[in-house]
């Protein structure tokens, strides 16, 4: 029976691909239909239009004219995450012209709490496709562009060239810096947003006089200090929130009103629900790409200026020794052979919560790094056996080893070591129903 219910879900699965498949093919039948007999004038609202955007032409902020400058106007948005989302779905639901989607990554489920454009049909399908669907069907009056690749420096500048504003909906420091040095050296303003946990920040980059990120941030903060929303969390509301405000930015742009975010940095504060305006410093004089005497004319290597990956990929630190490490294979055998062990597991409780190996005790590794609770593992590890960490993809844990093993070796224990990939490495080499985050 139970098989049979299987069967029945795997084929109706099917059957749904291959009809969205379909949908997909006549859409874009339409659209270059549409586009070939419909003569769409880029001086004139057509009666769709004025209909669509009646509620918006109303506000004397923008009336007609400034919805003719929203139809004109081009727009980027880098990134088709959390921030990305809800930004792309307010610039196209007010009518901006043209709006690309760069993004190099494919939708997951870990992604579907924040990143509301993606669905769980679209689990596997590229960011970029899997939006610009979303988008045409919201509103076939614009032009929704594509651009599946990972910005470089390579890249960036014949990418960014073609569009009127940037929005910076990335998640990273090294296209952080990318984007500012290519929307400086192409005149261009970046409106660039941050959430992460329950906060979010939100600023306009490169306009009207204003600092561009290297004004105030001239060096990159060091690695170890930047967290990402895979390992600090976000709620998906601030995403919206913030996404939301960065289309509001852009339209304000556009339509040259005067209260635009330059020169100040917006702190939302979703704990307390309060927003905070900060007045940030001028432009600096001598800021090595948008001072009168830049330092820098070309775009650089931004993974080796700021020591991180332009992605949070395959982010795998590699501090140790091969025999301060064991792999998920070895730990298994150990573990079935009941050696006594002490297995750490050094993830934050919340996360030890959701699923941990057995016999592991959980001290995270912040207690760890402040010596917090490292007593209490040396003195279980004093009582015998060797002792293991592991964390969810193997960078903690090796942060956990280099720092306990001076300890240990003061107290003349044998040094831990550190199961290679963490728990990751164990669902996909020992445990495939083991969960995975
Ligand atoms: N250099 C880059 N080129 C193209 N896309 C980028 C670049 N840097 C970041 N991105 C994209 O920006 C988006 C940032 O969004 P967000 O952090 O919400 O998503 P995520 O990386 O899928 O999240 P998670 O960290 O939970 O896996 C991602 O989709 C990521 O692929
Ligand atoms: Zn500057």
């Amino acid at each position: 029976m139970e098989v049979d219910g299987e069967t029945q879900i795997e084929e109706l699965e099917c059957d749904i691909r291959t009809l969205r498949k379909q949908l997909k093919a006549k859409v874009q039948q339409l659209k270059t239909l549409k586009k070939h007999f419909q003569k769409n004038c880029i001086n004139k609202l057509n009666n769709n239009e004025i209909a669509r955007y009646s509620r918006q032409i109303i506000l004397s902020e923008i009336g007609v004219q400034g919805q003719l400058k929203l139809k004109r106007s081009s727009v980027l948005v880098v990134g088709a995450g959390g921030l990305g989302c809800p930004s792309a779905l307010y610039l196209a639901g007010a009518g901006i012209g043209r709006i690309g989607i760069l993004d190099y990554d494919e939708v997951e489920l870990t992604n579907l709490h924040r990143q509301l454009l993606h669905t769980e049909c679209s689990v596997g399908l590229t960011k970029v496709e899997s939006v610009r669907s979303y988008l045409e069907e919201l509103n076939s009056q614009i032009e929704i562009v594509t651009h599946h690749i990972q910005l470089s420096s390579d890249n960036a500048l014949q990418t960014l060239e073609s569009y009127d504003i940037v929005v910076d909906a990335t998640d990273n420091v090294a296209t952080r810096y990318l984007l500012n040095d290519a929307c400086v050296l192409l005149k261009k303003p970046l409106v660039s947003g941050s959430a992460l946990q329950l906060e979010g920040q939100l600023t306009v980059y490169n306009f009207n006089g204003g600092p561009c990120y290297r004004c105030l941030f001239p060096n990159p903060p060091p690695p170890e200090t930047v967290t990402n929303c895979g390992d600090g969390g976000v709620l998906g509301a601030i995403t919206g929130v913030i996404g939301a405000l960065q289309a509001l930015e852009t339209i304000k742009i556009i339509l040259g009103n005067s209260g635009v975010l330059s020169g100040r940095l917006l702190l939302f504060d979703g704990h307390q629900s309060t927003f905070r305006n900060l007045k940030l410093r001028p432009k600096k004089a001598d800021c090595a790409v948008c001072s009168d005497n830049p330092s820098l004319t070309q775009l650089i290597d931004y993974e080796q200026f700021c020591s991180m990956k332009a992605t949070d990929k395959d982010s795998h630190l590699n501090l140790l020794a091969p025999h301060e490490r064991i792999t998920v294979q070895e730990y298994k055998s150990l573990a079935e052979s009941n050696v006594p062990h002490l297995l750490v597991d050094v993830r934050g409780a919340n996360q030890f919560e959701i699923c941990q190996l057995p016999t592991s005790i959980n001290v995270p590794i912040d207690d760890i790094l402040k010596n917090r609770r490292t007593t209490e593992v040396t003195q279980l590890a004093a009582t015998g056996g060797p002792v293991f960490v592991v964390c969810r993809r193997g960078n903690d844990s090796q942060l956990a080893v280099r720092h306990l093993s001076v300890l240990f070796q003061e107290q003349g224990l044998a040094p831990p070591r550190d199961i290679v990939g963490g728990l990751h490495a164990w669902t996909h080499n020992i445990d495939p129903e083991f969960p995975i985050y």
